[in-house]
């Protein structure tokens, strides 16, 4: 699989006022196309620092980041962020909150009945299209975090980029959410970074996990393959030792070397 990202070297500092502040120390690794690729750590160690300057929405203190051989210099189409909370526009619908993404990276490309015939596609594939005209008020947090991830996909991007997508919903809606992000992901082949602070999330969607260190000056600790064979099912993989195993693994490097780490250094 060839590197669709690349980050060389960055480091991240924060002017504050209590004076500089380091948070990502000469961070160095490589995404692969078609990949999940979940990044893991403590709160507060810079997994969002690090989402956005992949998005472009901030630009390294030192280093570089490449995505497929340019620099990234600021947000482009190719990498669609999904954050959090889902960011929709209130007073819009949800085919207009997608056709605002749709009519920004396809004007002029496509014509109007192409736009809206794409619109609708994406709409169906988080299974959303019976929204079409709601209002974001009017469907739930998971429906509202499916339109986003909709928007986010009809930019069709090479990179998405997911900040915690499913961190406030209850865990049915996570796991219904997870097994969309799965399925999508099978379908379109998109790499897929994701920040969570769920093992089980991360070990389920992930091709590989990668563990941060705790801030401040926070950088790779460890890279988990994940070699559990697709399609996966929680279900199947809940009486799987393996998957136990790599569970454990990420355990481990969090509550046992991180705290270590963070008492050698007290
Ligand atoms: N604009 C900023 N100015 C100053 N400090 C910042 C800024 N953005 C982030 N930081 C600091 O950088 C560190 C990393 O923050 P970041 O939000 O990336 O962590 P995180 O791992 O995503 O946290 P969480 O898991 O809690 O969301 C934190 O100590 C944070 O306070």
């Amino acid at each position: 699989m060839r590197n669709i990202i690349q980050v060389e070297q960055v480091s991240q500092r924060f002017t504050t006022a209590s004076g500089d502040f380091l948070a990502l120390d000469r961070v160095s690794f490589a995404i692969r196309e078609g990949e999940t690729l979940s990044l893991i750590g403590h709160s507060g160690c810079g997994k969002s620092t690090l989402l956005n300057l992949i998005a472009g929405l901030t630009l390294p203190s030192s280093g570089g980041l490449i995505c497929d051989q340019r620099e990234i210099s600021g947000p482009g189409p190719e990498r669609a962020v999904v954050f959090q909370n889902h960011s929709l526009l209130p007073w819009l619908t949800c085919r207009e909150n997608v056709a605002l993404a749709v009519d920004q990276v396809f004007k002029g490309t496509m014509s109007k009945a192409e736009k809206q015939a794409w619109i609708v596609h994406n709409l169906e594939l988080v299974q959303m299209a019976h929204a079409l005209d709601k209002r974001p008020g009017e469907i739930s947090g998971g429906m509202k975090q499916r339109v986003g991830i909709a928007r986010a996909l009809a930019m069709k991007p090479r990179v998405l980029l997911l900040d915690e997508p499913f961190g406030a919903l209850d865990a049915l809606t996570r796991a219904h959410l997870q097994d969309a992000v799965m399925r999508i992901q099978q379908k379109l082949n998109t790499t897929i970074v994701l920040i969570t602070h769920d093992v089980d999330e991360a070990v389920l969607l992930s091709d590989r996990v990668l563990m941060m260190t705790n801030g401040p000056a926070a950088t790779v600790g460890e890279i988990l393959a994940i070699d559990l064979p697709r399609p996966r099912s929680r279900v199947a993989l809940a009486d799987n030792p393996h998957y136990h195993h790599l569970r454990q693994q990420i355990l481990h490097f969090l509550y046992e070397k991180q705290i270590v780490t963070a008492q050698e250094h007290a």
